[in-house]
């Protein structure tokens, strides 16, 4: 199996802390991540897991009270950067979260060009091309071509989730993060999202949390086992959950801790 020392880094958290008020969720994570691999990162609820995430696309500091400190380099520029645009940031670094977000006065097409859109492009064919090179990426286009425009809310929950996948794909973003993106899902429609992330992998690189050890096991290349804001261990996932080299690690693997 590869270990991916060929593969380039694209994504650097550097000292990573994250505060909410005088609280310290995130306690100077540093780690790489490389292209074209998916990244899990597992741990006891409330261990900072989310937070850390919201961290790599500046989402985090949108919340009254919270900040950060260290660096988080994509493509080895700091994002955190006085100069950097966020909106930038954002794009580049896409995020999909826990319970399916479309945009609830907007159709299918609408959801997922809207990105697009807002880069002003607006011709009509144009935008057709590309939701329908999305929503094939995130395996939906089958299930919507002939309702483009229905209304987003009218997919099922793991439709509406896939949908959201195809947003966040429509403006190429290197990145992409997922906070615990089939947690509120039945599990067929969840094997549907794992088996998508699969063929995204092959374009874009993705930071996902999930509470599910069994998927982290099956879909990622790496896993980062998180406790108290600490990140106690990472690497290749077939050596995390097979061989790992840390006792609450393995602990927690083996449902013994957490
Ligand atoms: N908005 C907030 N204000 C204050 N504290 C918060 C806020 N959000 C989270 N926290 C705290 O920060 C810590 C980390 O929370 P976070 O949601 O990142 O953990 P998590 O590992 O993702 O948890 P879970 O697995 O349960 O989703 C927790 O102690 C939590 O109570």
């Amino acid at each position: 199996m590869s270990n991916f020392s060929d593969a380039k880094v694209i994504l650097e958290a550097k000292k990573l802390e994250a505060w909410f008020g005088d609280f310290q969720a995130v306690k100077g994570i540093t780690v790489d991540y490389r292209e074209k691999t998916i990244n899990a990162i597992i741990g006891p609820s409330g261990c900072g897991k989310s937070t850390y995430l919201r961290c790599l696309n500046r989402i985090h500091e949108e919340i009254e009270g919270a900040r950060t400190a260290g660096e988080v380099l994509l493509e080895g520029k700091n994002i955190y950067d006085k100069k950097v645009d966020v909106v930038d940031v954002r794009r580049r670094i896409g995020m999909v979260f826990q319970k399916p977000n479309p945009f609830p006065s907007m159709t299918i097409l609408d959801n997922v060009v809207i990105g697009l859109r807002l880069q002003g492009i607006s011709k009509r064919s144009t935008l057709l091309e590309a939701a329908e090179v999305c929503l094939k990426k995130a395996a939906l286009w089958e299930e919507v071509k002939d309702k483009l425009n229905s209304m987003g809310t009218s997919l099922s929950g793991g439709q509406q989730q896939r949908l959201c996948i195809a947003r966040a794909l429509a403006v190429n973003p290197p990145v992409l993060l997922m906070d615990e993106p089939t947690s509120a899902l039945d599990p067929i429609a969840t094997a549907k999202i794992e088996e998508l992330m699969n063929e995204i992998k092959k374009e874009y690189t993705v930071i996902i949390v999930t509470h599910n050890m069994q998927q982290a096991a099956r879909i990622s290349d790496f896993t980062s086992f998180f406790v108290y804001g600490n990140m106690i261990e990472h690497g290749l996932s077939s050596d995390i959950f097979t061989n790992p080299k840390e006792k609450q690690t393995e602990d927690y693997i083996s449902g013994r801790f957490g």
